[in-house]
Protein backbone atom coordinates (compact mmCIF):
# COMPACT_ATOMS: atom_id res chain seq x y z
CA UNK A 1 0.00 0.00 0.00
CA UNK A 2 0.97 3.44 -1.37
CA UNK A 3 1.38 5.87 1.99
CA UNK A 4 -1.33 8.00 0.08
CA UNK A 5 -5.54 6.75 0.83
CA UNK A 6 -6.70 3.78 -1.17
CA UNK A 7 -9.63 5.65 -1.03
CA UNK A 8 -7.95 8.84 -2.87
CA UNK A 9 -9.79 9.54 -6.43
CA UNK A 10 -7.83 8.18 -9.47
CA UNK A 11 -6.10 10.87 -11.32
CA UNK A 12 -3.99 8.48 -13.92
CA UNK A 13 -5.61 5.16 -14.14
CA UNK A 14 -3.50 3.12 -17.44
CA UNK A 15 -5.56 -0.58 -17.92
CA UNK A 16 -3.75 -3.00 -19.80
CA UNK A 17 -1.95 -0.37 -21.65
CA UNK A 18 0.27 -1.45 -24.71
CA UNK A 19 2.04 0.60 -26.71
CA UNK A 20 3.70 -0.16 -30.41
CA UNK A 21 5.81 1.80 -32.92
CA UNK A 22 5.54 1.24 -36.51
CA UNK A 23 8.79 2.36 -38.64
CA UNK A 24 8.83 2.04 -42.18
CA UNK A 25 10.31 -1.23 -43.52
CA UNK A 26 10.37 -3.30 -40.14
CA UNK A 27 8.48 -5.44 -38.14
CA UNK A 28 6.37 -3.35 -35.41
CA UNK A 29 8.33 -2.47 -32.52
CA UNK A 30 6.27 -3.79 -29.21
CA UNK A 31 7.76 -1.64 -26.63
CA UNK A 32 5.06 -1.71 -24.34
CA UNK A 33 3.07 -5.32 -23.12
CA UNK A 34 -0.23 -4.94 -21.72
CA UNK A 35 0.18 -3.48 -18.31
CA UNK A 36 -1.64 -1.32 -15.91
CA UNK A 37 -0.72 1.42 -13.61
CA UNK A 38 -2.98 3.70 -11.11
CA UNK A 39 -2.23 6.69 -9.81
CA UNK A 40 -3.91 8.52 -6.84
CA UNK A 41 -4.56 12.27 -6.12
CA UNK A 42 -2.03 13.80 -4.07
CA UNK A 43 0.04 10.62 -4.81
CA UNK A 44 3.88 10.94 -6.01
CA UNK A 45 4.70 7.61 -7.91
CA UNK A 46 8.51 7.24 -9.59
CA UNK A 47 8.92 4.76 -12.26
CA UNK A 48 12.32 3.19 -12.61
CA UNK A 49 13.35 0.66 -15.23
CA UNK A 50 16.38 -0.28 -17.03
CA UNK A 51 17.31 2.11 -19.65
CA UNK A 52 14.93 1.76 -22.96
CA UNK A 53 12.14 -0.12 -21.42
CA UNK A 54 9.22 2.58 -22.01
CA UNK A 55 9.31 4.86 -19.21
CA UNK A 56 9.01 7.56 -21.18
CA UNK A 57 6.42 5.85 -23.71
CA UNK A 58 4.11 5.34 -20.65
CA UNK A 59 4.48 9.16 -19.69
CA UNK A 60 3.76 10.16 -23.25
CA UNK A 61 0.58 8.08 -22.97
CA UNK A 62 -0.24 9.55 -19.99
CA UNK A 63 0.16 13.21 -21.88
CA UNK A 64 -1.62 11.94 -24.62
CA UNK A 65 1.27 12.62 -27.02
CA UNK A 66 0.88 9.03 -28.32
CA UNK A 67 -1.98 6.90 -28.50
CA UNK A 68 -1.89 2.83 -26.91
CA UNK A 69 -2.19 0.37 -29.23
CA UNK A 70 -4.49 -0.99 -26.91
CA UNK A 71 -6.00 -0.52 -23.25
CA UNK A 72 -7.51 2.47 -22.00
CA UNK A 73 -5.83 6.03 -20.06
CA UNK A 74 -8.16 7.05 -18.12
CA UNK A 75 -8.04 10.48 -16.76
CA UNK A 76 -9.77 11.34 -13.20
CA UNK A 77 -12.12 9.24 -14.65
CA UNK A 78 -12.80 10.44 -18.29
CA UNK A 79 -11.25 8.61 -21.48
CA UNK A 80 -8.35 10.44 -22.58
CA UNK A 81 -8.79 11.58 -25.86
CA UNK A 82 -5.67 13.86 -27.64
CA UNK A 83 -3.19 15.74 -25.48
CA UNK A 84 -4.52 15.73 -21.44
CA UNK A 85 -5.65 19.06 -20.72
CA UNK A 86 -4.66 17.74 -16.29
CA UNK A 87 -1.21 17.60 -17.40
CA UNK A 88 1.76 19.32 -17.16
CA UNK A 89 4.36 18.03 -18.32
CA UNK A 90 8.69 18.62 -17.70
CA UNK A 91 11.24 17.03 -19.54
CA UNK A 92 14.64 16.18 -19.04
CA UNK A 93 15.66 18.84 -21.65
CA UNK A 94 14.73 22.34 -21.29
CA UNK A 95 11.72 23.56 -22.96
CA UNK A 96 12.65 27.45 -22.19
CA UNK A 97 12.50 30.17 -25.05
CA UNK A 98 15.98 31.80 -25.17
CA UNK A 99 14.67 35.00 -26.59
CA UNK A 100 12.49 35.62 -23.14
CA UNK A 101 13.83 36.67 -20.09
CA UNK A 102 12.78 34.12 -16.90
CA UNK A 103 10.07 36.33 -16.11
CA UNK A 104 8.65 36.14 -19.28
CA UNK A 105 8.78 32.86 -19.82
CA UNK A 106 6.61 32.31 -17.24
CA UNK A 107 4.43 34.05 -18.12
CA UNK A 108 3.88 32.98 -21.53
CA UNK A 109 2.53 29.62 -20.37
CA UNK A 110 -0.21 31.94 -18.84
CA UNK A 111 -0.87 34.60 -22.17
CA UNK A 112 -1.56 31.46 -24.44
CA UNK A 113 -4.64 30.52 -22.42
CA UNK A 114 -6.09 33.86 -22.25
CA UNK A 115 -4.83 35.29 -19.48
CA UNK A 116 -4.32 39.35 -19.37
CA UNK A 117 -0.30 40.28 -19.89
CA UNK A 118 -0.68 42.05 -16.46
CA UNK A 119 -2.13 38.96 -14.91
CA UNK A 120 0.34 36.82 -16.36
CA UNK A 121 3.56 38.98 -14.97
CA UNK A 122 1.98 38.89 -11.33
CA UNK A 123 1.38 35.25 -11.60
CA UNK A 124 4.98 34.42 -13.36
CA UNK A 125 6.81 37.28 -10.30
CA UNK A 126 5.09 35.21 -7.83
CA UNK A 127 6.18 31.77 -9.12
CA UNK A 128 9.36 32.89 -9.50
CA UNK A 129 9.72 33.63 -5.84
CA UNK A 130 8.45 30.33 -4.73
CA UNK A 131 11.38 29.02 -6.82
CA UNK A 132 13.77 31.11 -5.04
CA UNK A 133 14.25 33.29 -8.44
CA UNK A 134 12.87 36.58 -7.89
CA UNK A 135 15.98 38.35 -8.44
CA UNK A 136 16.62 36.68 -12.05
CA UNK A 137 13.38 37.73 -13.56
CA UNK A 138 14.65 39.49 -16.09
CA UNK A 139 17.72 36.87 -16.99
CA UNK A 140 17.61 35.14 -20.39
CA UNK A 141 18.45 31.76 -20.16
CA UNK A 142 22.21 31.78 -21.50
CA UNK A 143 22.42 34.00 -18.49
CA UNK A 144 20.90 30.98 -15.73
CA UNK A 145 22.55 28.17 -14.31
CA UNK A 146 21.61 24.59 -15.12
CA UNK A 147 19.93 24.61 -12.30
CA UNK A 148 18.19 27.91 -12.10
CA UNK A 149 16.80 27.29 -16.04
CA UNK A 150 15.46 24.19 -13.94
CA UNK A 151 13.46 26.53 -11.59
CA UNK A 152 12.40 28.64 -14.65
CA UNK A 153 10.93 25.36 -16.34
CA UNK A 154 9.48 24.40 -13.03
CA UNK A 155 7.73 27.53 -12.20
CA UNK A 156 6.56 27.86 -16.31
CA UNK A 157 4.91 24.24 -15.93
CA UNK A 158 3.08 25.04 -11.96
CA UNK A 159 1.92 28.42 -12.71
CA UNK A 160 -0.53 26.93 -15.05
CA UNK A 161 -1.98 24.50 -11.93
CA UNK A 162 -2.13 21.04 -13.49
CA UNK A 163 -3.71 18.44 -11.28
CA UNK A 164 -1.30 15.73 -12.57
CA UNK A 165 2.65 16.74 -12.99
CA UNK A 166 4.44 14.38 -15.62
CA UNK A 167 8.05 14.54 -15.06
CA UNK A 168 11.07 12.82 -17.38
CA UNK A 169 14.13 13.21 -15.88
CA UNK A 170 13.38 16.31 -15.12
CA UNK A 171 16.99 16.86 -12.91
CA UNK A 172 18.86 14.23 -15.41
CA UNK A 173 21.61 16.76 -17.00
CA UNK A 174 22.46 18.30 -13.13
CA UNK A 175 25.08 17.58 -11.01
CA UNK A 176 24.80 15.49 -7.87
CA UNK A 177 24.21 18.05 -4.93
CA UNK A 178 22.43 20.38 -7.46
CA UNK A 179 20.17 17.07 -8.16
CA UNK A 180 18.84 16.83 -4.34
CA UNK A 181 18.64 20.71 -3.87
CA UNK A 182 15.66 20.53 -6.73
CA UNK A 183 14.58 17.39 -5.05
CA UNK A 184 13.61 19.53 -2.17
CA UNK A 185 12.53 22.34 -3.61
CA UNK A 186 9.89 20.09 -5.86
CA UNK A 187 8.81 18.42 -2.40
CA UNK A 188 8.03 21.65 -0.88
CA UNK A 189 5.85 22.71 -3.77
CA UNK A 190 4.31 19.86 -4.21
CA UNK A 191 3.64 19.84 -0.03
CA UNK A 192 1.27 22.66 -1.08
CA UNK A 193 -1.59 21.26 -3.13
CA UNK A 194 -0.19 17.79 -3.70
CA UNK A 195 -0.72 17.01 -7.26
CA UNK A 196 -0.74 13.39 -8.88
CA UNK A 197 3.22 13.30 -10.16
CA UNK A 198 4.43 10.47 -12.62
CA UNK A 199 8.14 11.12 -12.45
CA UNK A 200 10.54 9.30 -14.45
CA UNK A 201 13.92 8.10 -13.03
CA UNK A 202 17.25 6.59 -13.46
CA UNK A 203 18.31 6.70 -10.82
CA UNK A 204 16.82 4.75 -7.73
CA UNK A 205 17.93 7.23 -4.65
CA UNK A 206 16.21 9.58 -6.05
CA UNK A 207 12.99 7.89 -6.41
CA UNK A 208 12.57 6.37 -2.85
CA UNK A 209 14.08 10.16 -1.63
CA UNK A 210 10.95 11.70 -3.65
CA UNK A 211 8.10 9.14 -3.88
CA UNK A 212 5.40 7.52 -1.80
CA UNK A 213 5.41 4.57 -4.26
CA UNK A 214 8.01 3.34 -6.80
CA UNK A 215 7.44 0.91 -9.81
CA UNK A 216 9.91 -0.90 -11.73
CA UNK A 217 9.45 -1.75 -15.32
CA UNK A 218 10.68 -4.64 -17.00
CA UNK A 219 13.32 -4.68 -19.89
CA UNK A 220 11.85 -4.02 -23.05
CA UNK A 221 10.80 -5.42 -25.64
CA UNK A 222 7.14 -5.57 -24.02
CA UNK A 223 8.22 -4.08 -21.13
CA UNK A 224 5.85 -4.03 -18.38
CA UNK A 225 5.30 -2.64 -14.70
CA UNK A 226 7.03 -5.48 -12.57
CA UNK A 227 7.23 -4.46 -9.19
CA UNK A 228 5.28 -1.72 -6.78
CA UNK A 229 7.19 -0.60 -3.72
CA UNK A 230 5.18 1.92 -1.35
CA UNK A 231 8.04 4.16 0.52
CA UNK A 232 6.56 4.36 4.06
CA UNK A 233 9.22 7.56 4.71
CA UNK A 234 8.05 10.01 7.18
CA UNK A 235 7.11 13.63 4.88
CA UNK A 236 8.27 16.43 4.77
CA UNK A 237 11.83 15.22 3.79
CA UNK A 238 15.05 16.51 3.02
CA UNK A 239 16.29 14.61 -0.23
CA UNK A 240 19.95 14.12 1.03
CA UNK A 241 19.24 13.41 4.35
CA UNK A 242 16.63 11.16 3.62
CA UNK A 243 19.43 9.32 2.42
CA UNK A 244 21.27 8.47 5.59
CA UNK A 245 17.49 6.82 7.20
CA UNK A 246 18.02 3.34 7.58
CA UNK A 247 14.25 2.62 6.69
CA UNK A 248 15.85 4.42 3.04
CA UNK A 249 18.57 1.55 2.94
CA UNK A 250 16.34 -1.25 3.53
CA UNK A 251 14.18 0.03 0.76
CA UNK A 252 17.05 0.33 -1.71
CA UNK A 253 18.52 -3.15 -1.12
CA UNK A 254 14.75 -4.47 -1.20
CA UNK A 255 13.88 -2.52 -4.64
CA UNK A 256 17.64 -2.80 -6.17
CA UNK A 257 17.51 -6.49 -5.99
CA UNK A 258 14.43 -6.68 -8.12
CA UNK A 259 16.01 -3.72 -10.68
CA UNK A 260 19.31 -5.09 -11.16
CA UNK A 261 17.98 -8.16 -13.03
CA UNK A 262 16.21 -5.97 -15.65
CA UNK A 263 19.03 -3.71 -15.63
CA UNK A 264 21.62 -6.66 -16.11
CA UNK A 265 18.77 -8.17 -18.79
CA UNK A 266 20.05 -5.01 -21.06
CA UNK A 267 23.16 -4.49 -20.67
CA UNK A 268 23.70 -8.07 -20.81
CA UNK A 269 27.41 -9.54 -20.95
CA UNK A 270 28.32 -5.93 -20.48
CA UNK A 271 27.39 -5.60 -17.11
CA UNK A 272 29.96 -5.59 -14.31
CA UNK A 273 29.46 -8.31 -11.89
N1 LIG B 1 8.86 7.18 -31.84
C1 LIG B 1 9.45 6.00 -31.71
N2 LIG B 1 9.61 5.20 -32.77
C2 LIG B 1 10.20 3.98 -32.65
N3 LIG B 1 10.65 3.48 -31.46
C3 LIG B 1 10.51 4.24 -30.39
C4 LIG B 1 9.91 5.53 -30.44
N4 LIG B 1 9.91 6.04 -29.18
C5 LIG B 1 10.49 5.12 -28.39
N5 LIG B 1 10.84 4.03 -29.12
C6 LIG B 1 11.46 2.82 -28.60
O1 LIG B 1 10.64 2.34 -27.52
C7 LIG B 1 11.46 1.86 -26.46
C8 LIG B 1 11.12 2.61 -25.19
O2 LIG B 1 11.60 3.97 -25.30
P1 LIG B 1 11.50 5.00 -24.10
O3 LIG B 1 12.09 6.29 -24.57
O4 LIG B 1 10.11 5.02 -23.60
O5 LIG B 1 12.43 4.31 -23.02
P2 LIG B 1 12.92 4.87 -21.61
O6 LIG B 1 12.68 3.76 -20.63
O7 LIG B 1 12.29 6.18 -21.31
O8 LIG B 1 14.46 5.05 -21.92
P3 LIG B 1 15.60 5.92 -21.18
O9 LIG B 1 15.62 5.47 -19.76
O10 LIG B 1 16.87 5.52 -21.89
O11 LIG B 1 15.25 7.37 -21.36
C9 LIG B 1 12.91 2.04 -26.91
O12 LIG B 1 13.37 0.81 -27.42
C10 LIG B 1 12.84 3.07 -28.00
O13 LIG B 1 13.86 2.90 -28.95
Amino acid sequence: MSPVAATAPLAVALDDVSISFAMKGQPVYKAVAPTSLHVREGEFVAIVGPTGCGKSTLLNATAGLLTPAGGKVTIFGEPLAGLNPQAGYLFQQDALMPWKSALDNVAIALEINGTRRADALAEAQNWLKKVGLSRFADRYPHQLSGGQRKRVGLAQVLVRHPKILLMDEPFGPLDAQTRQIMGTLLLNLWAQDRKAVMFVTHDLEEAIALSDRVVIMSAGPEARIIGNFPIDLARPRDTAEIRLDPGFHDLHRQIWDQLKSEVAKTYGEDMPS
